[in-house]
């Protein structure tokens, strides 16, 4: 089958509903096929455990899933430049989710009234590193660095396994440094199964991380719509590019940032928005020729053959376009005195990449942002990942005797006025009793 590389199309030229079209993406995981077969491996490994998840990944990746001990041994023949890169990207992570650290607040919001607001790290985690199309030890340090930062107590990874059946040396070695102790070779939507409902070797987890294809995200969204079921981070689904541009952008680094995206699979989707014409024709034909001399060209050219060059009136139309679009990547290739601009109208993405010497792929892997990003537009409703994801949030508040005294008389107000009697007597048999009577001459609260 031959694939077509996009070639441009005018916006203005087009109707709504054609323009609707055009930003549609690839795979959506509203399928109604793809949502039963999902809840059905959901159900059978709900019931059946680890038995069900060893058929269901004999079934998809060719053998039964194990549970394996993460140990030095299994990264032994990684090379040392590898281990260096892994390295430098897990410090450049490391350090800028360490400034992301919350920390816990107290405030007297009126005399005698403490309200505090406090972080705690999720017990327990499971993180899901995608592997059915390309190994990614990248994925592991983005969500392996914030749990350890964050202090997670059981730290779970699962990832289908490699060509050989195993875990690969790299995505080993990368767990290692981020303090993770055990692996679950198995992927798809029964990995996490396995991590929402627990199975006789895999316990069950508070909050599930990690990108995946349609089956991951589909089975992620199900598992915590269901009551008591975990958290889980966000959809983050196949990769995404969206490159705005102007005539001062360079076509060569684009093509090579949308081939970045589109390489990862044919459901890939990558769009270069601008107004100049002469700059979406030289992209146009920087793709034909950088595609064909990569080793994934197959896949990219899928990926492109559902992708977009569109040409706008102005730079704003492009900025709208974006921003209603909403990627996981977007790439800002304008002259550096647009730059400032650019940002105030560019706020709906996962990530955003600004200036001429800013490859995508420098935050898939070492700059220290993560790479984990809300996709299929969900970047509207959605943040990138960082470390606060980790934690859960809660409130304490305690209120002395004249504390209560003084705002006794607001919630009784409000709690007559919500029509709740017992809400209101709550704080007043508070105030009329014998120990506030005590309490408050002992501290000197005058009624
Ligand atoms: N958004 C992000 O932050 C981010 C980061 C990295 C990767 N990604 C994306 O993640 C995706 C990874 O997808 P992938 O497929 O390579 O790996 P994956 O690990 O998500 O999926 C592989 C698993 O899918 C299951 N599966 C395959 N076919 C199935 C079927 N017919 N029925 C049921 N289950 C089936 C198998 O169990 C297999 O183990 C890519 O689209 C990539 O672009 C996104
Ligand atoms: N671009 C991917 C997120 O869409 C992340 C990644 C991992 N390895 C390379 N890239
Ligand atoms: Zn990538």
């Amino acid at each position: 089958m031959s694939y077509s590389i996009p070639t441009s199309v005018r916006w203005s030229q087009l109707n709504a509903k054609q323009q609707q079209n055009l930003l549609q993406r690839p795979v959506l995981t509203t399928d109604t096929r793809l949502q039963a077969a999902v809840a059905d491996i959901l159900a059978t490994v709900r019931c059946q455990g680890d038995e069900a998840v060893q058929a269901y990944s004999q079934a998809f990746d060719g053998m039964p899933s194990r549970l394996l001990t993460i140990t030095a041994d299994l990264s032994a023949g990684l090379n040392a430049q590898v281990k260096k890169a892994i390295d430098t990207a897990y410090a450049n992570i490391r350090r800028f989710h360490q400034q992301q650290q919350p920390s816990n607040i107290q405030v007297e919001t009126s005399p005698g009234v403490q309200c505090q607001l406090n972080y705690t790290p999720f017990e327990s985690v499971g993180l899901y590193i995608p592997g059915g199309s390309a190994v990614l030890p990248s994925t592991v340090l983005m969500l392996g660095v914030p749990a350890q930062l964050a202090g997670c107590q059981q730290v779970l990874l699962a990832t289908p396994p490699n060509r050989h059946g195993d875990v690969s040396p790299a995505v080993a070695y990368a767990a290692q440094k981020c303090g993770i102790q055990q692996v679950l070779l198995a992927g798809g939507a029964q990995a996490i199964a396995a991590f929402a409902y627990g199975t006789e070797s895999v316990p069950a987890v508070h909050k599930i991380f990690g990108p995946g294809n349609a089956y991951v995200t589909a089975a992620k969204q199900q598992v915590s719509q269901q009551f008591g079921g975990p958290a889980f981070d966000m959809p983050a689904g196949p990769s995404e590019l969206l490159v705005v541009a102007d005539s001062s952008a360079e076509p060569d680094f684009i093509a090579a940032d949308l081939l970045s995206q589109a390489e990862h699979g044919p459901d890939s989707q990558v769009l270069c928005v601008s107004p100049s014409r002469s700059l979406l024709q030289a992209v146009e034909k920087a793709l034909q020729q950088q595609v064909t001399s990569l080793p994934r060209h197959d896949i990219a050219l899928q990926a492109l053959s559902q992708s977009r060059l569109i040409e706008t009136d102005s730079l704003a139309q492009a900025y709208a376009i974006s921003q209603n679009y909403a990627p996981e990547h977007l790439s800002v290739q304008v002259a550096p005195e647009r730059e400032a601009e650019a940002l105030q109208h560019l706020t709906r993405a996962g990530s955003i990449f600004v200036g001429h010497y800013t490859p995508e792929s420098g935050g898939d892997y070492a700059t220290g942002t993560n790479h984990v990003l809300p996709t299929y537009g969900f970047a509207k409703n959605y943040s990138s990942l960082g470390l606060l994801d980790f934690y859960r949030r809660f409130t304490v508040q305690r209120i002395s005797p004249q504390g209560l005294a003084e705002l006794g008389g607001t919630i009784q107000c409000l709690a007559q006025l919500e029509g709740l009697e017992a809400h209101a007597r709550a704080v007043s048999l508070r105030l009329q009793s014998e120990r506030f009577r005590t309490d408050s001459t002992l501290t000197g609260v005058s009624s």
